[in-house]
């Protein structure tokens, strides 16, 4: 019976699941809190990673282990592999000017957006790591000039996991690697001019492994003696790990003809295809997967997030907001929240701030508030939906993941906004699952992951409400700008 250990070190926690490498039956888990903000040390995250796998019993007895991380986030390395500034992450929009530069530098409107989705993909916004090495270039020029190689979080991770043996050893994957607006996954390989046309000069970059690729061996001293330490580390496999996304399509079993909602941090909304996207529109970005395959993706900035924030309104629980938003009609009377309240990725509106329209008397009541956050944070989701469908993507079954689907009101209300009925599975970590599976696939081989059944699922059926998002449409675009300074 060899184990697996999945780790997702996404933007709000690390968790670890240690799992049966060949059933997939959970044997342990644990898990760490990250620290607030869109600038964080990476030694936050290797703190964080300790003690999830502390947390987890530890690595002494896995075969494997693989890393799925939040993607895009900028980490800098000197020519000695010492973190040069805190990681730049996918939700910092600093870099938004940077992006807009760079579509002008490339012709500017369509035809700039264009040269970028044919070049990468994807459309450069603020989350794209080329943009972020543009800011710095720009604004941090020493810092800059100290710049060995640039890698992602869940690189940098993997990296340590192997004791840090110098830039030469850097490795990622497909997935993570199309996140960075200089890799393309229709051709496979980096577009270094695309970097340099971003930085100003050339980096070292990881190497990108395939899908169950060995990146390395756990170095028994990584992580330590005692809890969390492996005892018999010089053996683990290191798998090449992915960008949480990927690794949650893999965690949740999805093939094609699947949507995956994930409501964290980030809502995504994406697909597992055959072949790469490229929308010149900039809304789906053409990302790879970790399977050889593609995962055309929609990204919102305000998930979960907009439902800590109403219930911070409200001054209740998550449990209580979700009783709250189900004692309101659907529609909640024409009360609609805006949720842009981390600005917005998609539609582009990096400054934009959130809002409430519709506010009368009789909307003017907790249940209303609890509503409106739940069916504006979906129906940003549902526009995301109808982006990647108007690109190809079949839709025959939509699977809702990620902490947000914990919530009752998330899970009934879904159908409603989206018109059609949600599958959820069983409340998991479908990220760390996914790096675990990957972690199988790289112990076992074969030309496939191993096969893991995903428990019962659910099924939420609502007749949809054609209303919500009509109503929405109306308010989406009368937002005003953040104040600055
Ligand atoms: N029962 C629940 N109802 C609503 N939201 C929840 C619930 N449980 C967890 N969450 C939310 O899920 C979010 C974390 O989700 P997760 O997918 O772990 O995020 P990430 O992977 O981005 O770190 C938090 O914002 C948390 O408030
Ligand atoms: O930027 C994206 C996808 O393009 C985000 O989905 C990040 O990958 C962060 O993910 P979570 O922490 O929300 O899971």
């Amino acid at each position: 019976m060899p184990l697996v250990a999945g780790i997702d070190s996404s933007t709000q926690s690390c968790k670890v699941v240690v799992r049966d490498a060949e059933t997939g039956a959970l044997v342990r888990q644990g898990r760490a809190p990250h620290p607030e903000g869109t600038e964080v040390d990476p030694d936050a995250w290797w703190a964080a990673l300790r003690a999830a796998v502390a947390g987890a019993g530890g690595l002494a007895d896995v075969a494997a282990v693989a890393v799925g991380g939040q993607q895009h986030g900028m980490v800098c390395l000197d020519e000695a592999g010492q973190v040069v500034r805190p990681a730049l992450l996918w939700n910092d929009t600093r870099s938004a000017d940077a992006a807009r530069e760079l579509i002008e530098e490339a012709g500017g409107g369509e035809a700039g957006r264009r040269f970028w989705a044919d070049a990468t993909g994807a459309v450069p916004v603020a989350s794209f790591t080329a943009t972020k090495l543009r800011w710095l270039a720009r604004h941090e020029p020493a810092n800059a000039d100290r710049v060995a190689a640039v890698c992602l979080p869940h690189d940098w991770l993997t990296w340590r996991l192997a004791g840090a043996p110098g830039l030469a050893a850097l490795r990622t994957d497909r997935g993570d690697a199309s996140g960075t607006g200089y890799w393309s996954p229709r051709t496979g390989e980096y577009r270094l001019d695309l970097l340099e046309r971003a930085f100003g000069r050339r980096l070292r970059v990881p190497v990108v492994l395939g899908p169950a690729e060995v990146a390395g061996h756990l170095d028994p001293v990584a992580l330590g003696g005692g809890p969390g330490g492996s005892g018999a580390g010089d053996r683990v496999l290191l798998g090449p790990g992915t960008g949480d996304n990927a690794a949650a399509a893999l965690g949740a079993g999805a093939g094609p003809g699947d949507v995956v909602v994930s409501i964290g941090t980030s809502g995504t909304v994406f697909a597992v295809a055959d072949s790469p996207a490229a929308d010149p529109t900039g809304a789906v970005a053409g990302f790879a997967d970790a399977t050889g395959r593609f995962l055309p993706l929609v990204c919102t900035l305000n998930a979960a997030r907009v439902l800590d924030a109403a219930a911070t309104l409200l001054g209740v629980d998550l449990t209580r907001l979700s009783e709250l938003a189900l004692a309101a009609p659907p529609g909640a009377d024409g009360l609609v929240m805006v949720p842009y309240l981390e600005g917005e990725r998609t539609p582009d509106r990096p400054t934009a701030t959130g809002a409430l329209h519709g506010l009368t008397l009789g909307t003017s009541t907790p249940a209303h508030l609890a509503r409106a956050a739940v069916e504006g944070m979906l129906c940003a989701l549902a526009d995301g939906l109808d982006a990647l469908t108007a690109q190809g993507a079949r839709a025959d079954r939509i699977i809702l993941v990620g902490g947000g689907a914990r919530s009752a009101a998330v899970r009934r209300i879904a159908p409603q906004v989206f018109g059609r009925p949600v599958v959820v599975p069983p409340p998991g970590e479908y990220v760390a699952d996914g790096a675990a599976r990957q972690a199988a696939w790289v112990a076992l081989g074969g030309a496939a992951p191993p096969t893991w059944s995903p428990g019962d699922t659910e099924e939420y059926a609502s007749p949809g409400v054609p209303a919500i998002r009509e109503r929405y449409a109306l308010a989406r675009d009368r937002v005003v700008d953040r104040v600055r300074g």
